[in-house]
This record gives structure tokens, C-alpha cells and sequence, in this order.
């Protein structure tokens, strides 16, 4: 599925933004910026609170448009309307939405079933355990602590096929132990040829997973690069 070639031999980038920038009334949240996001790497944003990362990733995967330039997935202009973005694109967002009469079981079949995943009872069964939730399979979300809603929503779209991967702060809530394994599952996806794109106020997990990191502050970029430079020119390390 991802396997398309750009005519010098290089993989084609999966998502290519040119141009983009998003202006809420009078607000600039994004000003105009590129990236190109290539099958098996991770590129990850950060910076502070309302500096953009959210709104650079809606428009990533489609929710929502730009006020300028383009924003193209596999080739076509990305909408979550397009029912290959639906098919090849998952999404982790910052805030927990669930069915309160679920079970975190039930939340996965939906998903698999949605997604026409054969043989998903044993896929689902191996997601759980790795998310540490095999034990809660049949709870509500409404008794699950917070972390573990977390680690729902990211079961939710690892029992689904996907082509490029897009997580809103996915280590948010997460304790120590669970944020290490949140960067082995990145790492893997990678691996699996999964394009990673994600926001986080972890400078340990942008090292650890990124390829690419992007510092955003008030919608601009200010350093690009292999994480370990871009933390170096932003004072973060040693
Ligand atoms: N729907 C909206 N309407 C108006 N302004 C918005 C809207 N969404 C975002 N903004 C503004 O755009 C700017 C960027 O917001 P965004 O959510 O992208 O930041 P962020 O970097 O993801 O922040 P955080 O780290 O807090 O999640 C902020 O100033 C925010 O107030």
C-alpha cells in the first residue's frame, strides 16, 4: 500500500503539506509551513501550549482544512471524508471520547469491525496485553483510571490497519513504565513502514522515536532538524 516511488528512486513522501497555515478570525495559529512525512519514519512537533502542534495535525489527517496551501495524503487533497484516508489513516487524539455502555472490549470490536479486520479476536486479545489492559477487557471506560483510557485510545487504533499513524500527546497520562512502551510501539510502527506523526511536550520521546522534529511558538517554526539538534538550539540539552 505504501510502496508508490517518487521518480528518483527515493519512497514518496505518504504526506505532503506545502504552504500550510490556519487563521482562526484574526488568530494566526499556523503560519505557512512544508513537510513531507515518508513511509517507516516518525516526525514529531512540539512546543508550548497554543503554539500550533494540534492545529498542524488536524489538518495532517484531514479534520480539518487550511486557510492556505495544500495538504495532500498519497498523492489527493486529505479529507477525513475520503474513505482511503478513513481506511489507511488513524488518529490518537488529545481527548478521550468513549461509549460509556462499552466495554473496552467492545470499544475494539466497533473498531475492527468498522475497519474489517479478519480474524480480530486474537488481534484484539494480543493489543490488550500489550497496552496492559487484558484485565479490563470487560470495564466500562467510566472505571478505567486515566491512563488506562489513554492506553484504550491507543489500542483503538493499533487494532486497525493503517498507513500513517497521528497521535495528539499519546503519552499524556501515562506512567513511566507505560510512556517506555509507548516508545517501542512507535518505534515498531516505524519499522512496520507506518509514517509516525506526532505532538508531545516529551523531549525523551521525540529522541527517542523521531526522525524529524519540528519546534513550533506561536505558529511558527523556529528549528527543524534531528531531534537532538533541535532540543541542543532550544537550550534542552546538555
Ligand atoms: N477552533 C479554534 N478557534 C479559535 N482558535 C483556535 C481554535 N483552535 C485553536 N485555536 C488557537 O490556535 C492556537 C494554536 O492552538 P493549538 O491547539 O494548535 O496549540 P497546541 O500547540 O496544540 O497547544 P497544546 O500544547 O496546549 O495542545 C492557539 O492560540 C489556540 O487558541
Amino acid at each position: 500500500m505504501t510502496g508508490s516511488t517518487a521518480p528518483h528512486g527515493a519512497p514518496a513522501p505518504l504526506l505532503r503539506l506545502r504552504g500550510v497555515s490556519r487563521t482562526y478570525g484574526e488568530r494566526k495559529a499556523l503560519l505557512p509551513l512544508d513537510l513531507d512525512l515518508e513511509p517507516g519514519t516518525c516526525t514529531a512537533l512540539f512546543g508550548h501550549n497554543g503554539s500550533g502542534k494540534s492545529t498542524l495535525l488536524r489538518i495532517a489527517c484531514g479534520r480539518d482544512e487550511p486557510t492556505s496551501g495544500t495538504a495532500r495524503f498519497a498523492g489527493r487533497k486529505i479529507s477525513e471524508d475520503d474513505p482511503e484516508v478513513r481506511a489507511r489513516v488513524a488518529v490518537v487524539g488529545d481527548t478521550v471520547a468513549t461509549y460509556p455502555d462499552l466495554t473496552v472490549r467492545e470499544h475494539l470490536e466497533l473498531v475492527t469491525v468498522a475497519h474489517a479486520v479478519e480474524d480480530a479476536g486474537a488481534w484484539i486479545d494480543e493489543v490488550l496485553a500489550d497496552r496492559r489492559l487484558s484485565g479490563h477487557a470487560q470495564a466500562l471506560p467510566g472505571s478505567l483510571s486515566s491512563g488506562q483510557l489513554q492506553s484504550l485510545l491507543l489500542a483503538a487504533a493499533l487494532v486497525r490497519p493503517r498507513d500513517l499513524l497521528v497521535l495528539d500527546e499519546p503519552e499524556q497520562r501515562l506512567d513511566p513504565d507505560a510512556r517506555v512502551r509507548l516508545a517501542e510501539l512507535l518505534n515498531g510502527e516505524k519499522r512496520d513502514g507506518v509514517a509516525v506523526l506526532l505532538a508531545t511536550h516529551q523531549p525523551e520521546l521525540a529522541e527517542t522515536v523521531a526522525d524529524r522534529m519540528i519546534a513550533l511558538e506561536d505558529g511558527r517554526v523556529i528549528a527543524e532538524g534531528p531531534p537532538a539538534e533541535v532540543l541542543g538550539e532550544l537550550g534542552l540539552r546538555g
